[in-house]
């Protein structure tokens, strides 16, 4: 197992190097000049893609827009060179700078907007600024710019067509290493999670509106270093290429390459050009020139791949390597600060009159009743009682119409998810989420996205250049201790969707651990369980509870519930009917009366 990995994370640390040195002896090889043109724009490409992989592949947020980006970074160079003769870096920098804060302001708006209406409004965005490019006197009309200087380095001109093949390349390279870096680290790994819903990193403590909008803003600066090397390689510009008809074709790079893979954006680059220059040769000959058949052959090949390989062709290919690569639990680490627990018998939660209502529907009907640490509380009752509902307003799921929720003796009633998990409280879900394609070690380590120092962090941009590796190798550790406590150390790097339902509650329970939790809170923890599986979780809970853990836990399986907990709360239409211990429960004729609707 050891060396498989050692073989594998060697083999994604040299693959990078590999590619650059290909690309670095291309031009000492005698290739055509016509076949560095081609490669030059895979490259260009390939910068863009590498963004949309992040954001529509990863994270599942469909952008048309990203042509309109390159437009951004490819006319501002070519204004700045041409209008004022300052050098193409500044041109760089002014471009980066204009589509990361259009992406901001852009992003801000858009990606609170959820379904379908994304995709659409970048497809408005899109096609609005290519008009805007177009229609600009001083942007040169659909004419364009021309006259754009080549870039120089220390006195090097990259004015001839290799030369800027390698730069892109460099560059290509570079952003594949970036993009790589982000998406294995904290913040990385929540970005992985946004595409299976919001509620569970926002309940692991993660801002999904700004991380969406940082990684919208991230593409739009790939897609717009794209277009400054574009620029500096034509020395001319107009809108053509900035259309939503590339803003299409990067979406089906990402698609035919592997939307979820970095490679994959190299792959679908490189793939889309190659088809798309034979195909322009190709199909006017055998067809004739009275149509555009380029576009309706890659309609038709993004109508398969959608149907026949959606997750596109980089799996295929990856599937010869011998395991992937992933984040690994260093043997030592400094460990995570954790905060002070409470010492056995104090009251954690306290629930007083929590009301909420649905309109004229009351789903939680004033109810109270307290939690206190080193006890296991259950919270029973027939479908439709409020428990879910109750769950939901102690984790801030859904706002509290009136009563109070006190945590630890502080009010946390109308605090978001994200905040009532910085105070302590962590939980799991009725539905098992988890991200199946990422392993259990990192599913786990999302658990400790508000422990590590972010100031050490230094958030995106550190993980870009590698500079988390401290706290990394402190989270990975947390999760790996964490994973062995609940009996999970020997599947550290499965995939978690491999595990069984039994497992994969287990793991959701050592997210929640990795939280720092002095409070856990459990949604039908033995929903779906075999026998066995259930009495591991039995004996789990238990040992969390001598450790002085404050558990609650809603709950339909009685025989799960009588063994385990030490008081039970049942709710009945919205309301509290009975509380006490699971003995007094047994009997307590309201109970039976809501259970077996009634006893003689
Ligand atoms: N978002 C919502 N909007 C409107 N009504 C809701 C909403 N969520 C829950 N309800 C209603 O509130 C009541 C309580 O539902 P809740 O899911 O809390 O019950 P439960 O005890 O958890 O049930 P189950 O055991 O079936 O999960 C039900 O009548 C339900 O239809």
């Amino acid at each position: 197992m050891k060396n498989k990995f050692v073989f594998s994370a060697a083999l994604s640390t040299i693959a990078p190097v590999v590619l650059l040195l290909l690309v670095l002896a291309l031009p000492f090889l005698s290739v055509p000049p016509f076949w560095i043109t081609l490669l030059s724009y895979v490259g260009l490409y390939s910068i863009v893609a590498l963004g949309l992989v992040m954001l529509t592949g990863v994270a599942g947020l469909t952008s048309f827009g990203q042509a309109a980006f390159v437009g951004i970074g490819a006319y501002t160079t070519a204004y700045v060179t041409t209008q004022f003769g300052l050098s193409p870096w500044i041109g760089l920098l002014a471009g980066l700078l204009i589509t990361g804060v259009s992406a901001l302001l852009i992003g801000a708006v858009t990606m609170r907007i959820s379904g379908h209406f994304l995709p659409l409004s970048t497809i408005a965005w899109g096609l609005s600024l290519y008009f805007l490019f177009g229609n600009l006197e001083s942007l040169g009309k659909y004419d364009g710019i021309g006259g754009i200087p080549s870039i120089s380095l220390f006195g090097f001109e990259f004015s001839s067509g290799k030369s800027m093949y390698v730069l892109i390349w460099v560059v290509a390279i570079l952003a594949l290493v970036s993009v790589k870096n982000f998406l294995n680290s904290r913040t990385g790994r929540a970005v992985r999670a946004l595409k299976f819903g919001y509620v569970m990193p926002e309940a692991m403590g993660v801002n999904t509106v700004w991380l969406k909008i940082v990684i919208f803003a991230y593409a739009a600066m790939l897609a717009g270093v794209s277009g400054w090397l574009y620029a500096h390689l034509q020395h001319a510009v107009n809108p053509t290429p900035f259309g939503l008809k590339y803003g299409i074709d990067y979406l089906l790079m990402v698609v035919v390459g592997g939307a979820g893979y970095v490679w994959g954006a190299l792959l679908g680059a490189g793939l889309i050009t190659l088809l798309g220059n034979f195909l322009q040769e190709w199909l006017p000959a055998v067809l004739g020139t009275g149509g555009n058949f380029e576009a309706i052959v890659f309609g038709i090949a993004l109508v398969l791949f959608l149907q026949y390989a959606n997750e596109g062709l980089w799996p295929f290919i990856q599937a010869r390597f011998p395991g992937r690569p992933s984040a690994r639990a260093p043997d030592d680490a400094p460990a995570l600060a954790h905060k002070d627990k409470p010492a056995a018998g104090e009251v954690i939660l306290d629930v007083k009159d929590a009301r909420k209502q649905f309109g004229g529907l009351v789903a939680v009907n004033d109810v109270s009743f307290s939690v206190k640490a080193g006890e296991v509380v259950g919270l029973i009752g027939p479908n439709g009682a409020g428990k879910s509902t109750t769950f939901n307003l102690v984790t801030g799921v859904l706002p509290i119409t009136s009563g109070a929720v006190d945590y630890r003796g502080r009010s946390i009633a109308g605090l978001s998810s994200r905040q009532i998990a910085s105070r302590g409280i962590a939980r799991t879900f009725q539905h098992v989420r988890l991200v199946p394609g990422m392993s259990v070690l990192e599913n786990a380590a999302m658990g400790a996205y508000l422990r590590s120092d972010r100031a050490a962090q230094g958030g995106a941009l550190a993980s870009i250049l590698r500079l988390n590796r401290k706290e990394e190798d402190k989270i990975l550790l947390e999760a790996k201790r964490q994973l062995e406590r609940v009996g999970l150390g020997d599947m550290l790097y499965r995939p978690a969707g491999s595990l069984a339902l039994g497992q994969q509650r287990i793991l959701e329970i050592a997210r929640a651990l990795c939280c720092d939790p002095a409070l856990l809170l459990l949604d039908e923890p033995a929903a779906g369980l075999r026998y066995k599986e259930k009495q591991a979780l039995s004996e789990l809970l238990r040992k969390l509870r001598a450790e002085g853990m404050a558990v609650l836990l809603v709950e339909h399986d009685m025989d799960f519930v009588m063994q385990l907990t030490d008081h039970i709360v049942v709710m009945e239409f919205g309301t509290k009917i009975a509380e006490g211990t699971p003995a007094q429960i047994q009997v307590h004729p309201a109970v039976l009366e809501a259970y077996l609707g009634g006893v003689e």
